[in-house]
């Protein structure tokens, strides 16, 4: 539902986003992730048509947002860096007028003002100027305008922004529900985000893709994924040293802060952590702890977008 060929986007003679390319199916929430200035909000706008590609094409539904821009915006709901608003309008005014650009009218139209004011929790503030709201209502604000013609295909520039804890969670949850039947395509750095919402992530720094998988693959690249960790006292550790290293799956021990940590073979962390955890009940081991690694997507997120890396 959405597709790019090698996008590029040049601004005083640097690419700025250099020849991306990935597809977002129906069903997909696909997290866009990059440090500040990797690029993503400038793919964005490319994709919705509000700005023109130096080189590459962009499709939403199969039309091209360039040459068929109408028929492709109408598909697509945008949800803009920042969820830019006129202040002095109500969500109400706001809601109406956006439902007047797109051509709603009558029951229908007030029919998907009324859900989008629902959906994302405006009720409260409904016909109060949008200036006057908080950073959390403004940006709710622009997720209506996004969601008000119930578009195939959502682009959200960082959708959680500026909101609390609660209101982090009420979103999610809201995409996590329209995700079946719509294609989104949401930007963040937030780390857990992505595990919380996405089923795959594009990871983009200094304007190019540097990874496309899934949370979990994006785990996997920790070379502590699947480590599993004994809690035990230093003075206990040397005795149990050679063990470990006997345990299937066990790859390279080492000291940590909390005790012993045991590197599996790839493929054999379920092993390392069956056999480490029976070994330890049966012989006694003086572990007061046994825990296993998921890996960490801030390390990983590191290695992919630090200035040296190159990995794909
Ligand atoms: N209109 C413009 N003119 C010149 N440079 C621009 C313009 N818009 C964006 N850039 C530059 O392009 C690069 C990518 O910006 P972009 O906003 O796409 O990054 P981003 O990944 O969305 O960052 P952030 O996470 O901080 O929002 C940045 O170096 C930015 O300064």
């Amino acid at each position: 539902m959405i597709e790019t060929q090698a996008l590029t986007k040049t601004f005083g003679g640097t690419d700025v986003v250099r020849d991306v390319s990935f597809t977002v199916h129906k069903g997909e929430v696909l997290g866009f992730l990059g440090p500040n200035g990797a690029g993503k909000s400038t793919t964005m706008k490319m994709i919705t048509g509000f700005l023109a590609p130096t080189r590459g094409t962009a499709k939403v539904c199969g039309q091209d947002i360039l040459t068929q821009t109408r028929a492709a915006q109408r598909r697509l709901g945008y949800l803009p860096e920042g969820a830019p608003a006129y202040g002095d309008m109500t969500p109400y005014g706001l809601l109406g007028f956006v439902a007047d650009v797109r051509g709603l009218f009558g029951a229908e139209r007030r029919k998907r003002i009324d859900a989008a004011l629902d959906a994302a929790q405006l009720r409260s503030v409904t016909h109060q100027p949008i200036d006057t709201l908080s950073k959390g209502f403004k940006r709710r604000v622009g997720l209506a305008q996004a969601l008000l013609h119930d578009p195939d295909v959502l682009i959200l520039d960082e959708p959680t922004d500026g909101l609390d804890p609660n209101q982090k969670h009420d979103v999610r949850t809201l995409i996590r529900e329209m995700a079946a039947e719509k294609a989104i395509l949401i930007s963040t750095h937030i780390l857990e985000e992505v595990e919380a919402l996405c089923s795959r992530t594009l990871v983009i720094a200094r304007g190019c893709i540097v990874a496309d998988s899934t949370p979990l693959d994006l785990l996997r690249r920790d070379p502590l994924h699947g480590a599993v960790v004994l809690a035990v006292a230093e003075a206990d550790r040397a005795a149990l040293l050679p063990k470990l290293h006997l345990i299937p799956g066990a790859l390279a021990v080492e000291a940590s802060e909390d005790g012993l940590i045991v590197r599996p073979v790839p493929g054999r962390e379920a092993d390392l952590l069956a056999g480490l955890s029976q070994a330890q009940r049966t012989e006694n081991w003086p572990v007061s702890e046994v825990y296993q690694q998921r890996g960490r997507l801030d390390v990983v997120f590191r290695s992919l977008t630090a200035p040296a890396s190159r990995a794909a």
